[in-house]
């Protein structure tokens, strides 16, 4: 296959003579009637060409094409490190070619397309693509017309596009309408949309399976659509630590050449049945209470977590529980082991191998999935029981613009662990200079007051005694089931499990559910927080936790490593920039 899609030969780009050489996996082309030391090498990956054309085709600001015999118009990735030191963001490069006659252009355009088909296999045909109109600054729809679906259009891609009109709507379609032909699901919008399509797919997915969601030793199936995300939220952070920048233009062509990008989910479960899924922060104390006090103040967008970050932090607030958790093997990794996780990351490379064994590929299925788990006895269970600020499950970095390493900056994205963060109570600086290392770059774990542990599950109880306080505060389990208005019975009967109980009229959980906004009325310390769940409240304070390793894929890579990519970034800027003089003069 590769010698059949080789081809080499003279091409002209802006009157100058190139040697360019297609072998399979990389097109280049270098300039002749150079000096040796002055040759540069413009060097792309097959993998990542958007789309070849014939004729001078530009796209920006509009599509236009100037149809001529012998040119060809390549577009393909090309990074730009101005975006900060985090990530690198993509732009589309573009180059014409003038080929000797229209019969070489034509085996040029077929080679490239023959390439494309060959080397990447994922690219999505048909899109299904939900834009949450409200999200984040309210720009989605925008955001989406005007950068990404241009792209698309480009690429071949044809999309279905739903503008929500309420929430759920998204996750709602997945579970019931038919999805035949689509490749992938891209939500526009925040962690609170994606985490819709998170919901819609995973319930989908074990619903054609017959398999049992509520039972949280079940091996669920890893589900085959993708899930591409075009940030236009609050936080971002599932996008941010996928692709490690907010850039709606980078997020369209990962979708675009069909990157795959494994994630590790968590089920949330109450008394045997799931409550929500969760990948970013499942957080109880600061973190619930910031999420809780900041739906008072949706009006103010992103602001609002700023704002009732600092409310919470002045409410100076720590809470009583029993932690259990489940430890990962400490061979493996460790969260304090100051890697990261990007890219290529061989943790998760390693971990797909577990969690497969039998398989090259994740999404296939077999039956000791998840036996580990399975396998563990009570006695491996750690427990732990006092006073904490927070008490954090993140099964990624969940690096978000505000906290670019995360709150757990060596978590790995698809290795099948999460990372569980105790925050003892202390005193009000030391939970300062906690919060705001999640700012810099310095160790947020090296303090006394704080515990990080690998964990393949979590348990959280209240202490003896206050069980009964929080049920009859929270609102409690039979409240939401029989109360209509939330929805959940009918969710319930739709997706034949108890899942998505999450879904309870947030008006109703605010004034119930909700100690924070209850104490802050009647100025009463509250007993009890309320756990945040990658955004969502959730109406249960004692759950349990199992991480699903590589349950879902994004159209994402992982974060690629700057510096190691910088030579490639300037070597080829260079370049450009030398050829775009050239052809001023
Ligand atoms: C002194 C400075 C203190 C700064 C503390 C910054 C800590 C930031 C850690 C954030 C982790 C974010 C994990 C992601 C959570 C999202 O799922 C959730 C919903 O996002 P969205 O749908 O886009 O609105 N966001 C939050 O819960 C916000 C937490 C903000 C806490 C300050
Ligand atoms: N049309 C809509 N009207 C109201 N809420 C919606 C709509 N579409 C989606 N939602 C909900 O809005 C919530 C927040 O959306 P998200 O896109 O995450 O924005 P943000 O990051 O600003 O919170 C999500 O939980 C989602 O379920
Ligand atoms: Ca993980």
């Amino acid at each position: 296959m590769e010698t059949n899609l080789r081809l080499e030969s003279s091409l002209w780009v802006d009157n100058k003579r190139y040697r360019a050489v297609l072998t399979g996996w990389h097109f280049n082309w270098t300039e002749l009637d150079k000096k040796n030391h002055d040759k540069k090498t413009i060097s792309v990956p097959v993998a990542e060409v958007v789309g070849v054309e014939e004729g001078r085709v530009e796209i920006l600001p509009q599509k236009s094409v100037e149809d001529t015999d012998k040119d060809f118009t390549v577009f393909y990735v090309k990074r730009s490190s101005g975006g900060g030191s985090y990530g690198l963001h993509w732009r589309l490069g573009k180059t014409q070619f003038s080929c000797l006659s229209r019969v070489l252009r034509d085996q040029w355009t077929k080679h490239l397309r023959a390439a494309l088909k060959t080397h990447s296999p994922l690219r999505p045909h048909r899109l299904l693509v939900f834009i949450n109109p409200f999200g984040g600054k309210k720009k989605g729809r925008e955001i989406y017309h005007s950068l990404v679906s241009p792209l698309f259009e480009l690429a071949g891609i044809s999309s279905h596009v739903i503008v929500t009109e309420r929430a759920n709507q998204a996750r709602d379609h997945l579970l019931k309408k038919d999805l035949t032909g689509f490749d992938g699901v891209v939500c526009v919008g925040g962690d609170g949309m994606f985490s819709e399509i998170l919901h819609g797919l995973i319930g989908r997915t074990q619903q054609e399976a017959g398999l049992c969601e509520n039972d949280p030793t079940v091996t669920l199936h890893p589900c085959p659509l993708h899930i591409g995300i075009i940030p236009a939220g609050s936080t971002d952070c599932v996008c941010f630590a996928t692709v490690g920048v907010i850039d709606p233009v980078t997020s369209a062509l990962h979708i675009i050449i069909g990157d795959s990008q494994p994630l590790d989910v968590s089920s949330v479960h109450q008394a045997s049945a799931l409550v929500r899924y969760s990948v970013s922060l499942l957080g109880y104390g600061f973190y619930g209470d910031v999420l809780a006090e900041s739906e008072k103040h949706r009006w103010m967008g992103p602001l609002r977590y700023d704002y009732s970050g600092t409310v919470v932090y002045l409410s100076n607030r720590s809470y009583g529980g029993i932690v259990q958790y489940l430890p990962a093997d400490p061979v493996l990794s460790s969260p304090r082991d100051r890697t990261r996780c990007l890219a290529g990351c061989s943790v998760c490379s390693r971990s797909t191998e577990r969690l497969f064994p039998h398989s090259s590929d994740s999404s296939s299925l077999h039956s000791s999935h998840y036996s580990h788990f399975n396998n563990d006895s009570e006695g491996d269970w750690v427990s732990v029981e006092g006073r904490f600020r927070c008490v954090s499950l993140t099964c990624m970095s969940s690096s978000c613009p505000k906290s670019p390493l995360g709150l757990s900056p060596s978590a790995h994205l698809a290795d099948g662990t999460g990372d569980l963060i105790l925050v003892w109570d202390t005193h009000p600086l030391g939970f300062l200079k906690y919060l705001y290392r999640h700012t810099s770059s310095q160790d947020q774990f090296d303090l006394p007051f704080v515990e990080v542990h690998r964990v393949k599950a979590v348990r959280f109880s209240l202490p003896p005694g206050k069980e009964e306080e929080s049920f009859d505060e929270i609102g409690g389990q039979n409240d939401v089931v029989d109360d209509e208005e939330t929805g959940y019975i009918e969710t319930a009967s739709r997706t034949g499990s108890q899942q998505h109980l999450a879904d309870a009229d947030l008006t109703k959980r605010q004034k119930t559910a909700n100690p924070f906004l209850c104490c802050t009325a009647c100025s009463k310390a509250p007993a009890v927080s309320v756990w945040n769940c990658d955004g969502e409240l959730l109406p249960f304070t004692e759950i349990l936790c199992r991480i699903h390793g590589q349950l879902v894929r994004l159209y994402a890579r992982g974060i690629e490593d700057g510096a190691a990519m910088q030579d490639y970034v300037e070597e080829n800027d260079k370049h450009e920039r030398i050829s775009y003089i050239n052809s001023l003069t």
